[in-house]
């Protein structure tokens, strides 16, 4: 008896177990597959499993999405290792995500490289619902063109003392840019001169503020959007359960990237937050201060209900966002067009003309000035923007069942407008890969028969950029005075092509390197 249940059991052990495997590979790839299912419909390229089409990305970069969309049309599906993105590719279509339908797509998704970073989530950008509507009806007076206007003084100092001296040398441009920017956002976001722009004889250099840079650019710069990134952020696109657990850990283990990004944010916030609280007793001592944070404060006095979304974290995240989404964006497109620039001595001389024509040298533009006297320089920065779309992928999701280019997709899908498939999109651009800034001439044919949502780089609808006047009149202010003083060449340690580096924002992979040369005017 004893000998027979024996042999009963050890069948029924490993029929157990078999059972136990088989529920937890069902289990697996059901977690794997879920979020594929509600959008297979949807056209796309084969995926590996686990890691999705990310490969594809690591070895092509952001062009995967043209080449993606002249195959499978303007609506494909991309996995970003097991999260499927339905990729908006087309003017019509955009449109119809950011404005006609904007009430299914109020949000953004959260990919991993944000998820793992706490600094970067409480900010306007991926704040979400009522929180989202409340915080940037808040801020958004802080962009009307009244308000910029009174920025001009302070960003044209700070351009004056960044640019006074050149020389005739070699110089990092992006590296120029960044702390230009950086000083800019710093001034009219928190009232403080951060100073890293001064020329390097008037730096006060403790090493506190080279640090302040460096951290500010890795934090920046490891937010990656390919396999590149921490383990957690990595484990985040493949297994996203898991991304939180293992970042706990490793954030803990000296020597991990996890670890050096999580010291990085901790350092970087702290030092942020020290100034905004700083910020927020003297906005109390001195309610006239113009600066961002003491402006948030008014707005949130002033709107109803802001009080509840405006806590202290929230503040400090805005105020660190801010510092980030306008200063990399910003920089990066400065030196993309000082570059396309010096390689188009044609486009050059206009640009020149223009600025000499506007009157002489010590004329500081108007804000009306900066709208109506510049239109060829309006058409650089355009193409310029176009060339190198910074942020080529706008991230929403949808908060209901939709329907989106014939096909029906569920409440949670990834729904991302391609606005760098859509700039070098041939019908809307002739001849995309070429630098012709005469192609936004609003006289021109080309300008004319173009769809409106067709140069969309601040993206578009409520959601749209809320820095894109701030950005616009800096980048225009930091050229006029630029030109006015000098040429650039490309410097002979400049790669050719540039090389592009894809995180969350476009960034240069070794930087753009110029030589200056003094104009004799
Ligand atoms: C060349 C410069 C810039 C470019 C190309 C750019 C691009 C963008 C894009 C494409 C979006 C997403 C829009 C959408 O979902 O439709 C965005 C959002 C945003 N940008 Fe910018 N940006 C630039 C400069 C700035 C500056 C200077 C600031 C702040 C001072 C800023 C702050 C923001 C914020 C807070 C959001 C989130 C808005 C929201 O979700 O409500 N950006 N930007």
């Amino acid at each position: 008896m004893m000998e027979f249940l024996a042999n009963l059991v050890e069948p029924l052990l490993v029929l157990k177990i078999a059972l136990s495997i088989l529920v937890a590979a069902a289990g697996a790839l059901v977690y794997l597959y879920a979020p594929y299912w509600g959008v297979r419909r949807i056209p796309g390229p084969p995926a590996m499993p686990l890691v999705g089409h990310l490969p594809l990305l690591a070895e092509h970069g952001p062009e995967i999405f043209t080449t993606l969309a002249k195959r499978y049309g303007p609506i494909f599906r991309f996995h970003l290792g097991r999260q499927p993105l339905v990729i908006v590719a087309n003017a019509d279509l955009c449109r119809e995500v950011g404005i006609k339908k904007f009430k299914y797509f109020s949000n953004r998704s959260i990919p991993s490289p944000i998820a793992a970073s706490p600094v970067h989530q409480k900010g306007l950008f991926f704040t979400r619902g009522a929180r989202w509507s409340t915080m940037r009806n808040a801020i958004v007076s802080i962009y009307q063109p009244s308000h910029l206007a009174t920025l001009i003084p302070t960003m044209q100092d700070f351009i004056a003392s960044a640019t006074e001296d050149l020389g005739s040398n070699d110089i990092a441009l992006s590296d120029l840019s960044l702390r230009l920017a950086t000083d800019v956002i710093g001034k009219a976001a928190f009232g403080v001169d951060f100073g890293l722009s001064k020329p390097c004889s008037q730096r006060n250099e403790d090493g506190q503020v080279q640090e302040f840079i460096n951290q500010h650019v890795y934090s920046t710069s490891q937010v990656k959007m390919d396999l590149t990134g921490s383990f957690s952020i990595i484990l985040g696109a493949l297994i996203p359960f898991l991304q939180e657990p293992f970042r706990q850990i490793l954030k803990r283990i000296p020597g991990t990237m996890d670890w050096k990004l999580d010291r990085t944010n901790k350092e970087l916030s702290t030092r942020l937050d020290k100034i905004v609280q700083s910020r927020i007793k003297q906005a109390n001592a001195d309610p006239g201060s113009k600066d961002f944070v003491s402006l948030i404060l008014g707005a949130r006095d002033a709107e109803k209900g802001a009080n509840k979304a405006f806590t202290s974290d929230y503040i400090s995240a805005l105020a660190y966002e801010h510092l980030l989404a306008g200063s990399t964006t910003t920089s990066f497109t400065l030196s993309t067009i000082v570059y396309l620039v010096a390689g188009h001595p044609d486009v050059e001389k206009k640009v020149l003309e223009e600025i000499d024509g506007f009157g002489p040298h010590d004329l500081m533009p108007t804000a009306h000035d900066l709208q109506h006297k510049f239109p060829y320089l309006d058409q650089v920065i355009k193409e310029a923007m176009r060339f190198y779309t910074v942020s080529p992928l706008v991230a929403r999701e949808t908060s209901a069942e939709v329907n989106i280019g014939g096909y029906v997709l569920p409440k949670g899908t990834w729904v991302w407008l391609a606005l760098g498939v859509l700039a070098k999109d041939p019908e809307n651009f002739p001849e995309p890969e070429k630098f012709k800034p005469e192609r936004f001439d609003p006289e021109g044919e080309e300008e004319k028969r173009r769809h409106p949502y067709a140069h969309i780089p601040f993206g578009l609808g409520p959601r749209a950029c809320i820095g894109q006047k701030f950005s616009l009149q800096e980048l225009k202010l930091s050229l006029i005075h630029l030109y006015r003083k000098y040429m650039f060449t490309y410097s002979p340690l400049m790669e050719k092509p540039l090389q592009i580096d894809y995180g969350v924002v476009l960034n240069f992979r070794h930087g753009v390197k110029v030589r200056a040369i003094k104009r004799d005017v």
